[in-house]
């Protein structure tokens, strides 16, 4: 066995808790294994790694990897993008950064009032790369549906990417619903091949979307960003809201924009340092 030492900041985007990993002068090589002993450590919990990788490109300032708390991989993380920023932007004194993720190129750029904004790409609404099992002709006819036929309790989801799959269920009533009971059972419901990020989305006004989040790979989270930009292309899409919206989670709102020239997303929204330490997690030694 060996232990390598795993260097971090502990870092929240409006309570979705972050952990930062600079592997950018480092060799050491995360397995999923290895991020989940991190999870499972004292002071080092998160919601996601960010796992900062050097770049392979000029013009960009690091590739990033994107861990779940269970070791598995995302296209896209909101709130953990704001935090990455930030520390890009103060270690470079500009106000802009630039990221390279599964899910393509990611701009960030400083919106004022210690706030970033985050271009999240466009929405992708082809059932292919979502992905889902099945077509479905519109966003009303997906097959999914928790509850009895006659009377299912949540049915008819819209369903995007992000970079990452999310479903989206319309209530009345946010904390009607125990997110953490029927959260796994959709998470991993067969529609779903790479599993999706849940949401339980009430539309408040033609500006404000409420929204609870149970989490692929990490299950209920205070925020997620990228089910918030979701919420806010679906809710818009379906002509519930406007285009600009503030997106209210447990851990507080964010500003989505779609906006209408490029259908780029922009995501706008708080980050904190909480502390920097360092982790040793055992590991089995790699094959001489
Ligand atoms: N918390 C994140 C999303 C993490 C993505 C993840 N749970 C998945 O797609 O597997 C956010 O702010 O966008």
């Amino acid at each position: 066995m060996n232990a390598p030492t795993i260097r971090y900041k502990k870092m929240n985007g409006l309570g979705n808790e972050i952990l930062v990993v600079d592997l950018r002068a480092d060799r050491l090589a995360l397995t999923p294994e290895m991020v989940r002993a991190v999870a499972a450590a004292p002071r080092s919990g998160f919601d996601q790694m960010m796992v900062l990788l050097p770049p392979r490109a000029q013009g960009i300032d690091a590739t990033v990897r994107i861990y779940n708390n269970d070791g598995s991989l995302s296209g896209a993380c909101g709130n953990g993008a704001r935090c990455i920023a930030a520390l890009v932007m103060q270690e470079t004194g500009g106000s802009a950064a630039t990221f390279e993720t599964a899910a393509g190129l990611l701009n960030a750029w400083d919106a004022g009032d210690g706030l970033i904004t985050v271009d999240m790409g466009p929405p992708d609404f082809n059932w292919e790369t979502i992905p889902l099992a099945e077509e479905f002709r519109d966003t009303r006819a997906i097959e999914l549906q928790i509850g009895p036929i006659d009377a299912p309790i949540l049915h008819s989801p819209s369903a995007l990417s992000m970079g990452n799959p999310h479903a989206i269920f319309w209530v009345d009533d946010v904390e009607a619903y125990d997110l953490s009971k029927i959260g796994p059972l959709l998470e991993n419901h067969p529609v779903f091949p790479e599993r999706a990020n849940i949401s339980l989305a009430q539309v408040t006004s033609r500006e404000a979307i409420t929204l609870k989040v149970w989490e692929r790979g990490a299950g209920l989270t205070r925020a997620c960003g990228s089910a918030a930009c979701a919420a806010a292309v679906a809710a818009a899409r379906k002509k519930l809201t406007e285009r600009a919206v503030t997106v209210t989670l447990p851990g507080g709102p964010l500003r989505i924009d779609w906006r209408e020239s490029d259908d780029h997303v922009l995501m706008t929204g708080p980050w904190e340092l909480e502390y920097e330490g360092a982790v040793s997690v055992e590991t089995a030694a790699p094959a001489a």
